[in-house]
């Protein structure tokens, strides 16, 4: 189990580039299987859930080349069907939550996938209820072996129709837009989800030639076609990245420019950092955070207590739930934190409480913080990463603490954030790596 000791205390000071979108690059990666072309993609991130889907695209027969340091290009001209039937198949695919998403296009385009109970965050309950009735009204037939492996077939090609989705499930929407590309007619999906790493997949989708409109909101209508061609993506930077270092420079007092954001995807995110009184300013593409010793919540307009909540796209992300949490245990105020889709992520704050926070945990899903505007400190602490994004929220929190703090289990926070310990202590953190 690897683990970062953290010196905490200093500010830091500098330009960051973010990565590119893990979660785009998952689903993105998965389309890759939907032609015999070549697909080149650009702004890979360097990540372990990446990297892992790659190694599996490539056991499956996926041709995979490194172009570049972050660009790889892939032929899905020969798929060995008879490696989804291998105990290697199921080791790797059942160590991510992004192998999901093979579903859709190995359904689509040759008739059948199958797939343990996928990987990711142990965060609360993740249902794959949604993928699999959407695929189902396309014609795929469902076979469950237990609870936690799943056959999918279909007679025949797919068909369209139209369906109204039960949750606007992200990597549901992925897999059954990439299945409905392929089917015969017209499909029609109702309460897509619509962030924009789907905005980015459709775009991608309708250069290799599908036809879908609606793209951005929650009603897609693809016109199936008989096959896709080959064509060229670049990632978008991740916005859960760029979350994290906008709260990052505010915890711990820090000067900031975080470089090419590409602002106008970034939807609710600048504003809810400046709910928590975080300065901003937009320089071009770049976010400039300055160096601000206090910062304080904002109230709603009758003087009540602020909430930030979690809520499908365009709404905010679940994913930065955690770090805003984080941030708001330095700032002035108080907010309460709803995180209402998943059960089991807030209870990384029994450490943030052990290192000095005042934070109320009023259940599995709420926790109300009572900032402490920076008249204490935390104090460094030995701590387990549980999720990645609770991950990185500890590390936020050890950087802006008083003296060194141990992080265990950053395999988690490796997950999802590139060399995140080397690209910090670039501008002036001081994280050593222990393996
Ligand atoms: C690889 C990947 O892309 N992972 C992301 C993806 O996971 P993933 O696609 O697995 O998440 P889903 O969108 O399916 O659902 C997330 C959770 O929210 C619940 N739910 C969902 C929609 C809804 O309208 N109401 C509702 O309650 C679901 O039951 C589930 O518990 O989307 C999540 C929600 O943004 C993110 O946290 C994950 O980082
Ligand atoms: C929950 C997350 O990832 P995954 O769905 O891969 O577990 C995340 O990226 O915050």
């Amino acid at each position: 189990m690897a683990s970062f000791e953290v010196r905490g205390g200093q500010p830091l000071r500098g330009e960051i580039v973010p990565q590119g979108a893990k979660n785009e690059a998952l689903q993105i990666l998965c389309a890759v299987l939907l032609t015999p072309e070549p697909v080149t993609i650009s702004n890979v991130p360097d990540i372990r859930d990446v990297n892992k889907l790659i190694e599996l695209l490539r056991d499956m027969g996926v041709k995979v080349g490194k172009l570049g340091p972050d660009t790889y290009r892939f032929e899905a001209s020969d798929v060995h069907l008879d490696y989804l039937d291998t105990p290697e198949f199921v080791a790797q695919a059942g160590a991510l939550r992004g192998s999901v998403m093979i579903l859709g296009p190995m359904l689509g385009r040759y008739g059948r996938c199958q797939l343990p109970k996928p990987g990711g965050d142990k965060i609360g309950r993740r249902p794959m209820d949604t993928h699999f009735l959407g695929l189902e009204k396309l014609g795929g037939q469902l076979t469950l072996e237990g609870t936690d492996f799943y056959r999918i077939k279909a007679d025949g090609k797919l068909k369209g129709t139209y369906m109204l989705l039960d949750e606007a499930s992200v990597t549901g929407t992925a897999n059954i837009l990439m299945a409905a590309v392929l089917a015969e007619g017209t499909t029609t999906i109702y309460n897509a989800a619509c962030e924009p790493y789907l905005q980015q997949l459709c775009k991608m989708l309708v250069r290799m030639g599908a036809k879908i409109q609606g793209i951005g909101s929650n009603l897609l209508v693809i016109e199936g076609v008989e096959r896709l061609g080959g064509t060229e993506h670049r990632m978008l930077p991740d916005m859960i990245e760029i979350g994290s270092f906008i709260g990052l420079a505010a915890m711990t007092g820090s000067e900031i420019t975080i470089k090419d954001c590409q602002i106008a995807e970034l939807g609710l995110i600048p504003d809810t950092f400046r709910k928590l009184g975080i300065q901003l300013e937009f320089r071009g593409d770049d976010i400039y955070i300055p160096a601000q010793p206090h910062y304080e919540i904002a109230t709603y307009l009758d003087g009540s207590i602020l909430t930030i909540s979690d809520h499908t796209w365009p709404g905010l992300t679940p994913d930065l739930l955690s770090i805003v949490l984080v941030v708001a245990c330095q700032a002035k105020g108080t907010v309460l934190i709803h995180q209402k889709m998943f059960e089991s992520r807030l209870f990384f704050v029994d450490k943030l409480i052990d290192m000095g926070a005042q934070i109320i945990l009023c259940d599995p899903h709420r926790a109300t913080v009572i900032g402490l505007d920076q008249r204490k400190s935390l104090h460094g602490i030995t701590m387990t990463s549980p999720d990645i994004r609770a991950g990185v929220a500890l590390l936020i929190a050890a950087l802006s603490a008083e003296g060194t703090s141990k992080i265990l289990n950053v395999e988690q926070i490796d997950r999802g954030y590139q060399n995140i310990d080397q690209r910090l202590n670039a501008i002036g953190a001081d994280i050593r790596r222990a393996s």
